[in-house]
């Protein structure tokens, strides 16, 4: 099976003397959910912009079901991106001024199609089929997540990256979050998560570490849910 993604000596500099991502190395397959975790500053923020093509690497390659992305333009990241990603931010980033149901078309429009009945159906699925007309004002942050899940969603994207999505969020708001994430695994989609809760680190399959830019751990979670863990293989930070 091919993988969906590839990196390959990863580089990326800011300031052209320090690595903040120091030559990573990783796969991954279709319909794997990986979470990566890491101190602050460890650079886990940088490689998920990196992977959606939000930034460029300084060397080295990243390929998304094959495509070497690292070398587009800006204008073929935007497509790339419309075409291929679902992003879900801690911020929410929603048009204040829109409805639920209109924050979601509007990712329909921008990708192609406006389809009201899968906008709806879409924002049902997240359970917010009662919420279609709030406006983010008159909705929690737990729902206002649920808005943005939904609007990655609609355009049935071939991957979905999200950054610290429950970290805005209560105990209960982020356990309903990740029950939304678990059932799209389950369904089929590819999840790449940054996080830093070890609870989170566990659930789906795997498990990246990093530290200073590099890759200290490549961790299966072998038994889903039930927190058992060995690692995938062995890396040398
Ligand atoms: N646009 C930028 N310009 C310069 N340096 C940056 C930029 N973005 C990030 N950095 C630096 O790169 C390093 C890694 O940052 P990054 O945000 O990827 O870390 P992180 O692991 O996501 O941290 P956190 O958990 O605090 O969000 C940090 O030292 C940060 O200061």
């Amino acid at each position: 099976m091919q993988e969906i993604i590839v990196a390959k000596d990863l580089i990326k500099s800011y300031d052209g003397t320090q690595n903040v991502l120091d030559g990573l190395d990783f796969a991954i397959r279709p319909g794997e959910w990986t979470n990566i975790m890491g101190p602050s500053g460890s650079g886990k923020t940088t490689l998920l912009n990196i992977v959606s093509g939000l930034d460029k690497p300084t060397s080295g390659s990243i390929s998304i079901n094959g495509v070497d992305i690292s070398r587009h333009s800006e204008n073929e990241l935007a497509r790339f991106r419309r075409e291929n990603l679902g992003l879900v931010f801690q911020q929410y980033h929603l048009m204040t001024f829109l409805t639920a149901l209109e924050n979601v078309m509007l990712a329909q429009h921008f990708h192609s199609v406006v389809d009201e009945t899968e906008a709806k159906d879409v924002l049902a699925k997240v359970g917010l089929g009662h919420r279609l007309h709030h406006r983010p004002a008159h909705m929690s942050g737990g729902e206002q997540q649920r808005v943005c899940i939904a609007r990655a969603l609609v355009n049935r994207p071939k991957l979905l990256l999200a950054d610290e999505p429950t970290g805005n969020l209560d105990q209960k708001n982020s356990k309903i979050v990740l029950d939304i994430f678990k059932e799209l695994h389950a369904e089929g989609h590819t999840i790449v998560m940054v996080t830093h809760a070890e609870e989170i680190g566990k659930m789906g399959d795997r498990l990246l570490r990093l530290l200073d830019g590099r890759i200290i751990a490549d961790i299966c979670n072998s038994d889903r849910g039930s927190g058992e863990q060995h690692y995938c293989k062995a890396v040398n930070a």
